[in-house]
């Protein structure tokens, strides 16, 4: 039997499994399994990820995510958020600390960004512009609004791992049959991109107002992906249409968060600040011998998915 928890940071959507509290010992190939069975839209839970909670020696909990392909990513904003709401509930403190694979993060409760949204922020960090950091085979030490000839003619793209690897273009419209082409391509582009890349498009809507999409790496076309619209607000800053220190409105497909962009000497790190919502909770039974899993019981949070509408539906008469 396992236990997890149905949850999304703007309807980028993942299952919480909380191994720390319920003592499951998974293998790293269980992991794996788990998440290409348990995501897939068709036959299984649905998700575009699993979020596994672990003990740390060093933080409050440990955070691994695994995308819904099967593949271990190095961060995940948007899941972090629900990592961290699921871990302050726990310890009843509104900051807390996650371990995540190459940096220990500060998290905490903050202001709404919108009536009646529980709102968590977390920072993202280590960011690096050198392109062996993705890594990204490119001629350069680092790749900033350039045009790369394996993936596009026309469209320039910067590179930069925060610290999962991201390149960013800014566009004049979202175009998502573009998007998704481009990033498929990029994912089939081990040349340059040897371990995959997330690919956004940003289109600048206001000075501090932006739209991201993204095709994730492991997953394809998400409603939204916290690390790359962190990633997206600083690029769009550097090139000049945000200001720093000044929270950033960030729409996507599912909603919206803000991004504040800080940056201490050389040194680049973002705020993310947005919903952690629990749609449902549930218990399932799993066997991996024969990717076979039934449910066995579920509670809906009814009254969170009716707020999160709420945002949902201001945010998508944002988007134009
Ligand atoms: N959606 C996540 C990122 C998940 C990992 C990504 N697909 C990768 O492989 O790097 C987010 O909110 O950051």
């Amino acid at each position: 039997m396992i236990q997890f928890i149905k949850c999304h940071g703007s309807d980028n959507d993942f299952l919480l499994i909380d191994e720390k509290t319920n003592h499951y010992q998974f293998t790293e190939e269980e992991r794996s399994q788990l998440s290409i069975v348990l995501c897939d839209r068709n036959n299984g839970v649905g998700s575009d990820g699993i979020l596994f909670v672990m003990n740390s020696e060093v933080a409050e909990a440990r955070m691994r995510m695994f995308n819904s392909d099967g593949t271990e990513a190095e961060m995940c904003g948007n899941g972090l958020r629900c990592v961290a709401r699921h871990i302050i509930e726990q310890e009843g403190r509104a900051k807390v600390q996650i371990e995540t694979e190459k940096a220990v993060l500060a998290v905490e409760q903050v202001e709404p960004i919108y009536e009646g949204i529980d709102t968590f922020s977390v920072t993202i960090e280590p960011v690096s512009f050198e392109v062996q950091s993705l890594p990204m085979k490119f001629e350069k030490d680092e790749a900033l609004d350039v045009v790369i000839p394996e993936l596009s003619d026309d469209l320039t793209f910067t590179a930069l791992s925060v610290p999962n690897p991201h390149i960013v273009t800014i566009v004049d419209k979202v175009n998502q049959r573009e998007l998704e082409a481009t990033g498929k391509k990029a994912n089939n582009l081990s040349e340059v991109f040897p371990k995959g890349v997330n690919v956004s498009f940003v289109q600048i809507l206001a000075t501090n107002k932006i739209f991201v999409q993204t095709y994730e790496r492991g997953v394809g076309l998400t409603n939204a992906c916290g690390t790359a619209m962190s990633a997206s607000t600083l690029v769009s800053t550097i090139l000049g249409s945000n200001e720093v220190e000044t929270p950033i409105v960030v729409i996507n497909k599912g909603g919206l968060v803000n991004c504040v962009v800080e940056k201490a000497e050389r040194r680049y790190s973002i705020q993310l600040r947005g919903n952690a919502t629990n749609v449902y909770t549930a218990t399932i039974d799993v066997s991996l011998e024969n990717n076979e899993w039934n449910w066995i019981d579920s509670t809906t949070h009814q009254n969170e998915i009716d707020i999160y509408q709420k945002l949902k539906d201001f945010a998508a008469s944002q988007i134009y």
